[in-house]
């Protein structure tokens, strides 16, 4: 950027000026870049929020918001939605193609085969309180897996590599049953490879015990479909999360269960639980449906839609278009119908006519129906986010390679435009 597009600007911090110079209006960026503060490293712009700022260069998802396309590797979501399935998905991200017929049935043996989890693993997840978050569990106990298999932490060993990829992938879904049958006070069942990867997640999750749990076909279609339109998005919070843990060279667990973390939030993958809480709260409200929305549009504050907007989509989030149309069928399949999807509905239909939300671009995400399908499966709020870090996994695993692999990638570290008290003398307390 030449001088000659910056425009001065001069800040006081108590008594200091401090000279700054304004990057001109970019979409999306209203950047300070800081001309006298940091000569050492040149010019740097604010953007908070990373508005306007790529961090890596990356070959896995491709994004276009304004289109509401998604791509994984260059193939549109709808196909792998419809065709694919979550393990070849997972394969497709990691190892950059789909797998030949013998690839995937190695690779799902490989994954399938290390679904076991310690027996320490059933005190570790015992300990927690059964009303603990599941969320909380999850990254615990993701961040206990090195010390359990740490000839798979080193980042730079492929062989290390591997097989923490394909472990982590195998132990998530149990340690996301465990923790489901722990806040239910209930006794946790171990895996049956035997079964396939949805089917047995479903069954860790459900069995009664000592009783044999019929698998659902439908059920297991719809979360298998789920799990892909989850597996990756590019840079979002919780993959930038895992990047940046990484770029420490931390291993991969130590950055997954990080990401976990950032997925936690109500922002972020923590919006499928808050879009239920919403729904609930209005279906309790002697409010209609108008009214929350004037809330919403008022900005009141804590009301959002939740659900709706997205940093990248500033059009329908082809996602959400395609699990609006799974919670209908699985809601008849299950012969249930649920109030909560006929406010959705009319909340989303509200919100396409109304100038509030057409000018802003704020259309339905991912998460704005899939806990609706989640709940009819039987599954509570509190372990949608939970079904999200499953699906998002091979997501996290391929970026954290990608960029272990990329010779440029450097240590995440960003600057700031420190605004604090200039230097000062430290006084005694007496003297304060
Ligand atoms: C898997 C995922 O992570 S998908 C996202 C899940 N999160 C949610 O559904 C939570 C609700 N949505 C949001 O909070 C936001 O849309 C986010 C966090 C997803 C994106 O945030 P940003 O890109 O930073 O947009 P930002 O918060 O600046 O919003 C831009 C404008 O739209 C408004 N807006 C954005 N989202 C919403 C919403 N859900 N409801 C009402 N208004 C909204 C903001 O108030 C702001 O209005 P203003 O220009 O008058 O100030
Ligand atoms: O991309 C984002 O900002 C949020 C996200 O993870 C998703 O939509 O799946």
């Amino acid at each position: 950027m030449s001088d000659a597009t910056l425009s001065p600007a001069t800040f006081r911090v108590d008594d200091h000026e401090l000279e700054f110079a304004r990057v001109p209006a970019v979409e999306g960026n209203d950047g300070v870049v800081i001309s006298n503060l940091l000569k050492e490293t040149g010019l740097v712009t604010l953007d908070s929020g990373f508005m306007n700022t790529a961090s890596c260069e990356s070959k896995i998802t491709y994004i276009d918001g304004d289109e509401g396309i998604l791509r994984y590797r260059g193939y549109p979501i709808e196909q792998l939605a419809a065709q694919s399935s979550f393990l070849e998905v997972a394969y497709l991200l990691i190892h950059g193609d789909l797998p030949s017929s013998e690839e995937l049935s190695q690779f799902t043996e490989r994954v399938e085969r290390h679904t076991h989890l310690h027996d320490n693993f059933k005190n570790l997840i015992g300990a927690f309180p059964t009303d603990a978050h599941p969320m909380a569990v999850l990254s615990s106990a993701v961040s206990a897996l090195p010390g359990y298999y740490p000839e798979s932490v080193d980042p730079f060993d492929s062989h290390a590599v591997e097989l923490a990829t394909v472990l982590l992938l195998a132990k998530l879904p149990t340690i996301a049953a465990y923790a489901f049958r722990q806040s239910r006070g209930q006794e946790m069942i171990g895996p049956d490879p035997s079964l396939g990867y949805v089917p047995d997640f479903l069954r860790m999750s459900f069995s009664t015990n000592g009783e044999p749990y019929e698998v659902d076909d439908a059920l297991v279609q719809a979360l298998n479909l789920l799990l892909i339109l989850h597996a990756d998005h590019e840079q979002n919070c919780s993959t930038s999360t895992v990047r940046i843990v990484g770029s420490a060279h931390a291993n991969l667990y130590a950055s997954v269960s990080a990401g976990i973390g950032a997925l936690s939030g109500p922002l972020h993958g923590g919006a499928n639980e808050a879009v239920l809480a919403m729904l609930s709260e209005i279906q309790a409200s002697d409010d209609d449906v108008d009214t929350y929305m004037d809330r919403v549009k008022n900005k009141e504050k804590g009301v959002r839609l939740m659900g709706f907007g997205h940093r990248v989509y500033k059009n329908y989030d082809p996602r959400a278009a395609i699990v609006k149309k799974v919670a209908d069928k699985v809601l008849a399949r299950l012969g249930q119908s649920d109030e909560l999807l006929d406010i959705a509905k009319r909340l989303e239909e509200i919100a396409l006519s109304d100038d509030y939300f057409i000018q802003r671009k704020l259309y339905p995400n991912v998460d704005f129906y899939t806990g609706l399908i989640y709940k009819a499966m039987g599954f509570p709020t509190n372990m949608f986010t939970p079904l999200f870090a499953v699906g998002r996994a091979p997501g996290w695993v391929a970026q954290w390679r990608e960029m272990m692999e990329d010779p440029t990638t450097k240590i995440g570290r960003p600057r700031q435009v420190y605004t604090g008290s200039p230097s000062r003398d430290y006084l005694g307390i007496n003297e304060r």
